[in-house]
């Protein structure tokens, strides 16, 4: 049986817990629902939870629920044969009616009754299913049946350690694949990327990694290279101005002082409190407040 990890790159923590949670659920039989943004990577889980799962073997399914009703929805419950793994993706898009099918059909495979073949459901949404419901726009009693085992996959910047990571794997695979040289990333290129939100997550870096190894083959990436989106986003998270300069100048000395007082002060007197409110390490504060002759 393979492992959930094959194709599934991150490290960070909360990737590598999602992962646990898919590797425990892998092999059982019961729904999950996989929820997140766009791009974060819900299709994929759910091809890794069915690849890891006793049913390796059988087919794996996929069904778009845009635009598919309940005629189409039954065409393709039926078409799902005993051990297989039907994926609805976007199950938030299926209609009241379809959803009143799937409920049937889920109830009736459990039961084991006769026409119904064991088919494991994996549902995906980029939608709050919860809010939904309370809107009457999902069936409580659906949501509860495929809310077993929920799964959120994180967005790629809450899991900010795991972009290096794919960024080298992307690169490396798809210079591979377009029988190219591998770009390499500036100091500053490489922080754009780290401090980018990409809103678009997994697969929007994948699509930039695609772009710089069809135009940057065997170079060096410098910002300059860099689509706009990257820079502007950086510049107005971390380049920009924080504090401008007075025509007088100021009292650095004295600024620094005060600023540290008030880090003191906020944190009722904690050092290390007072250290993260200023970006500073425990010990670099205490050599300041020396140095301030701060009490
Ligand atoms: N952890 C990961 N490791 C490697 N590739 C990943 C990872 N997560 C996502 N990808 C890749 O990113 C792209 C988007 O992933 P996927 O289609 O699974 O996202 P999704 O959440 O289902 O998106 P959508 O909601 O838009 O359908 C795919 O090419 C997928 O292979």
């Amino acid at each position: 049986m393979n492992s959930v990890t094959e194709k599934m790159i991150g490290h960070s923590p909360v990737f590598t817990r999602v992962v646990n949670a898919a590797r425990m659920v892998a092999v059982t039989d019961v729904p999950v629902l996989i929820s997140g943004e766009p791009g974060t990577g819900k299709a994929l889980l759910a091809r890794e939870i069915h690849g890891a799962s006793p049913r390796a073997l059988a087919a794996f399914r996929v069904v778009g629920c845009s635009g598919v009703d309940e005629a189409g929805l039954e065409i393709e419950l039926q078409a799902s044969a005993a051990g297989s793994t039907l994926f609805l993706d976007e199950v938030a898009d299926l209609g009241l009616e379809a959803q009143a099918k799937l409920l049937h059909y889920m109830e009736s495979v459990e039961a084991g009754r006769a026409g119904y073949p064991n088919v494991r459901i994996l549902v995906s949404t980029c939608r709050d299913l919860l809010a939904l419901q309370k809107a009457g726009r999902f069936r409580e009693d659906l949501y509860y049946r495929l809310h077993v085992v929920p799964i959120t996959m994180p967005p790629l910047r809450d899991r900010t350690d795991d972009i290096v990571l794919l960024l080298k794997q992307f690169t490396a695979d798809l210079a591979r694949r377009h029988g190219r040289k591998a770009p390499r990333y500036s100091v500053t290129a490489r922080n754009l990327i780290k401090q980018y939100r990409w809103p678009g997550n997994v697969r929007e870096l994948h699509n930039f990694c695609e772009r710089m190894v069809i135009l940057m083959a065997g170079a060096i990436v410098q910002t300059a290279d860099m689509p706009i989106e990257i820079r502007r986003d950086a510049s107005t998270a971390s380049d920009s101005t924080l504090f401008t300069l007075p025509e007088g100048g100021i009292d650095l000395f004295a600024l620094e002082g005060d600023m540290i007082r008030q880090a003191i002060s906020m944190s009722g007197g904690n050092r290390s409190k007072a250290a993260r409110l200023l970006g500073l390490t425990r010990d670099t504060l205490l050599y300041r407040i020396q140095k301030h002759a701060i009490e």
